[in-house]
């Protein structure tokens, strides 16, 4: 087995050594292109020990040093600890930033798997926790690296989004916690880094397995890119120009899709993922094109990797349908969360899995006295609202809430009497209940009432009845239905009793219900 070795240079300050022209002009230029982003905000730069980010630490010191960039990135360098040497690697890095007066970290990281991808992310992740908020990551990612991308993407049948390579300048979540990495030479060849790592006799640590390891990307260095090479002797060049022109052409198709997203889709963009919804309507009056286009981003809402191309024809096929089978399920697992394609009527639904469970919790009936909503003092300015939790779990609660003043203005008595006297009654709704809506001229039962206001089949057991009640009552009807609530809808129903109508209605105006979760987004 290869390991890696040290390039036997001895550590020494670089700073007076000449920097390279190419290289720093690529770098100066990509500071002036993300000036006003980086303003104000503080720079680390993510150094393997390896060739790339050594040269691209030494030219930051030389550029410092020269007064060309104001602050000197402090380095951070990842001990993965998979290779016996590791330790050495870090000391190794550590003393060359000393040498060159260079704030250095040593960050330790556990990976769970063995493969490169798991050590990148857990690189990123420990980077990021060290970082704060909104901080700047440099990376030393080249052309040569660019290239190596696009073909890998490309055989693994990306669209235009991954063609487009690694971004220059990206903003990377995770949870709440945001960073942005910067890869100022993108576009410049491993040659120049290598001549100038030569010329600066940089100690670099040599990893062998870059050039012969048996992974797909190393492959592709060894055996592919020659050959192309051999038909065009500027592919690496030219391969990265065309990541620049489908990193433009993206950017437009994913406005284009935002904008049709934001006229398809029904209630708000910003809620979170639990359920998210799109007008059929309006998204089969769109070009094919476009429509294949915003099922994309639909359905890649909320998660870090796109969804499969036959995920989003098989949606489109659904969205096509003209029968009435709402039966049908179509299984998305994302990185983030697992969903569930459904389509009722005129409507595409993507529901977490998450969310389904919860749609499962049954809902228990309660009743509440408006009492304390009106006492003590029912003007003072803090007197809060009722709140009554309608069904609740770890991630999503549904709340009901009842203004403060709702039953002062409403009947005209003292405020005490009246929330003594008054409850509210919350139940499921019963698919043999009868209710009219304000809408409507006649009550209808429950049963029909899914269909009169179109309500799916999954979220059917969430229909809850709100009921105005007098505890002491001797002749009025004693039980007023004043309010249907989903999750989502609201609407005020109607009752024959004239004396109680307006009450009743003027009550349900001051009565909301909401979701609140921390799924993340
Ligand atoms: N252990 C590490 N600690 C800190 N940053 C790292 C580490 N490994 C890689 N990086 C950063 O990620 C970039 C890309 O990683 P990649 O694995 O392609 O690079 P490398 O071949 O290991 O090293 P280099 O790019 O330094 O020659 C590097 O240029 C460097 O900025």
């Amino acid at each position: 087995m290869t390991s890696s070795a040290i390039i036997p240079y001895p550590i020494e300050p670089i700073a007076a050594l000449p920097s390279d022209e190419h290289l720093a002009a690529a770098f100066l230029n990509s500071m002036a292109e993300y000036g006003t982003q980086l303003h104000a905000r503080r720079i680390w730069l993510a150094c393997s020990g390896g060739r790339d980010s050594l040269a691209l630490a030494a030219l930051c010191v030389q550029l410092y040093r020269q007064g060309k960039l104001s602050l000197l990135p402090q380095m951070l360098h990842v001990d993965h600890g998979l290779q016996a040497d590791s330790q050495h690697w870090a000391a190794h890095v550590a003393h060359w930033a000393k040498a060159q007066q260079m704030p250095c970290h040593i960050l330790p990281a556990q990976v769970t798997g063995s493969d490169e991808q798991a050590a990148r992310q857990a690189r990123y992740d420990v980077m990021r926790a060290y970082m704060n908020q909104e901080d700047v990551l440099l990376l030393a990612h080249h052309a040569d690296d660019q290239a190596e991308t696009v073909l890998m993407r490309l055989i693994q049948g990306a669209g235009v989004s991954g063609l487009s390579g690694m971004q220059p300048w990206r903003v990377q979540s995770q949870g709440a916690h945001r960073m942005v990495l910067w890869r100022p030479w993108l576009t410049i060849r491993r040659a120049d880094i290598s001549a100038y790592a030569r010329r600066l006799k940089l100690p670099y640590i040599d990893d062998p397995t870059n050039a012969t390891g048996d992974n797909v990307r190393s492959g592709l260095r060894r055996d592919i890119m020659p050959v192309l090479a051999k038909y065009n002797p500027n592919v690496i060049d030219n391969i990265t120009r065309s990541a620049q022109l489908l990193s433009d052409a993206d950017t437009t198709v994913r406005a284009q899709a935002a904008q049709d997203l934001q006229q398809t889709t029904i209630g708000s963009l910003q809620q979170p993922p639990l359920q998210r919804v799109l007008n059929v309507d309006k998204l089969a009056k769109l070009p094919l094109y476009r429509q294949r286009q915003l099922l994309h981003h639909w359905l890649g809402q909320d998660e870090p990797l796109p969804p499969a191309k036959q995920l989003v024809d098989d949606v489109l096929n659904l969205s096509q349908r003209s029968d009435h089978n709402h039966q049908t399920e179509l299984f998305w697992q994302g990185r983030k969360h697992a969903y569930t394609i459904r389509r009722y009527r005129q409507q595409l639904y993507r529901l977490s899995s998450d969310w389904l469970a919860w749609l499962n919790i049954p809902i228990t009936a309660q009743e509440r006295t408006l009492a304390h909503i009106v006492l003590p003092d029912v003007s003072s300015v803090d007197s809060s609202p009722l709140s009554i939790n309608l069904r609740t779990s770890e991630d999503v609660i549904w709340q009901l809430q009842v203004a403060p003043n709702a039953l002062v203005r409403l009947l005209d008595n003292p405020a005490g009497e009246v929330g003594h006297q008054t409850a509210l009654k919350i139940r499921p709704l019963d698919r043999q209940q009868r209710l009219k809506t304000a809408l409507s001229t006649r009550p209808q039962s429950g049963k029909k009432l899914y269909q009169t206001l179109g309500i799916p089949i999954w979220l059917r057991e969430s229909l809850i009845v709100v009921s105005m009640t007098f505890l002491n009552a001797e002749t009025v009807e004693n039980e007023i239905p004043i309010l249907l609530l989903s999750p989502f809808d609201r609407w005020i129903l109607s009752t024959d009793d004239l004396a109680m109508r307006t009450e009743a209605q003027t009550l349900a105006v001051f009565i909301d219900s909401h979701l609140c979760s921390n799924h993340t987004r």
